[in-house]
């Protein structure tokens, strides 16, 4: 197989299942489920998962928010403007993208619906689209504890926790020309996210594919009852590269929605290993940096070429 080549559908990332329940630190069942996202993350960077917090109806509701929001006319759509890179309105050649900065907090959405519907808001919209990202970022919270409980490096899990913001990304997809079922074509580029973790959800069509360490292609099937949990540059840096993020892009053949909640380094927080997880078998790998300075090399010219961004930007 080349390095083009897609693993048959039947192969699956690992898939975890996070109980609200039963789901507590210290109980064995955490202890089961944190090993289990090390194992997965080790293995691929990421994992399928389920979560009983995020009903069905609130799925729904999200992907038909997405439909009315893309629908809006483009001016409407334009008005999405972040200070951020990648935050605010994107219209490339097949993908649509809508951002809201510090989705968990509701005011923060209700400033993104005002942004489209200036003279009243969308309250619906707002409700759905911040009810949404807050139990993702819940799980976010959880997903990392796990991480830094299984290094050992617990003492940190505070700081860390307290170090990012929430971005909630909404992306359309559509094939040029409407050319449904056509050779699909790339819709996203192949890269790794910046951040720390990304949850993703596919609705209903299918597109995304991740790399294997031994560089084959695996379609993620969508699935209303799992997210895509993925590592992203950030954490891996600050984990001394013992997690590495994995390489994704998108393929389009249809009409397709995916959401992705972001959790991304506050602008002050620097990004340095804790000593804890460097020794002799693993010297410490990348300098510390500012998440900005980082976003700014990954989209330069150099950075957009590079194989690893992260490691030409400050590998020692
Ligand atoms: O649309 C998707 O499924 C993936 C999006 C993605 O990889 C990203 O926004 O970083
Ligand atoms: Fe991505």
């Amino acid at each position: 197989m080349d390095s083009d080549s897609v693993l048959p559908l039947s192969i699956q990332l690992p898939v975890i299942h996070f109980s609200d329940k039963t789901l507590k630190p210290g109980s064995s069942e955490w202890d089961q489920v944190k090993s289990d996202v090390r194992k997965a993350l080790e293995d691929y960077g990421c994992f399928e998962a389920s979560f009983d917090k995020l009903s069905m109806e609130l799925k729904k509701s999200v992907f038909e928010a997405m439909e009315e929001l893309f629908d809006l006319p483009m001016q409407a759509k334009q008005r999405n403007v972040s200070s951020k890179r990648l935050h605010g309105y994107l219209n490339m050649s097949l993908h649509e993208g809508l951002g809201v900065d510090d989705a968990n907090v509701l005011e923060k959405v209700d400033e993104f619906t005002q942004q489209l519907w200036p003279d009243h808001g969308n309250k619906t919209i707002s409700e759905t689209l911040h009810k949404f990202s807050k139990q993702l970022s819940e799980v976010d919270a959880t997903v990392r504890r796990m991480i830094l409980e299984s290094f050992g490096i617990e003492k940190y899990i505070d700081e860390h926790l307290n170090s990012t913001n929430y971005l909630f990304r909404m992306m359309k997809y559509t094939p040029a020309d409407n050319d449904d079922g056509e050779e699909p074509k790339q819709g996203l580029r192949t890269h790794t996210d910046t951040n720390f973790i990304t949850i993703l959800h596919q609705y209903q069509v299918d597109g995304l594919e991740v790399l294997t360490k031994d560089g084959k292609w695996i379609q993620v099937k969508p699935s209303q009852d799992y997210f895509l949990v993925m590592l992203g540059d950030t954490l891996s840096a600050l984990l001394n590269g013992r997690l590495s993020p994995p390489s994704h892009r998108v393929m389009v053949s249809k009409k397709r929605y995916s959401t992705a909640l972001f959790s991304v380094p506050k602008p002050e927080f620097i990004i340095d290993s804790p000593e804890e997880l460097v020794d002799e078998e693993h010297p410490r790998r990348f300098k510390p940096f500012v998440y900005n300075d980082y976003i700014h090399f990954f989209h330069s010219e150099v950075g957009r070429r590079a194989q690893s961004a992260l490691h030409d930007f400050c590998a020692i």
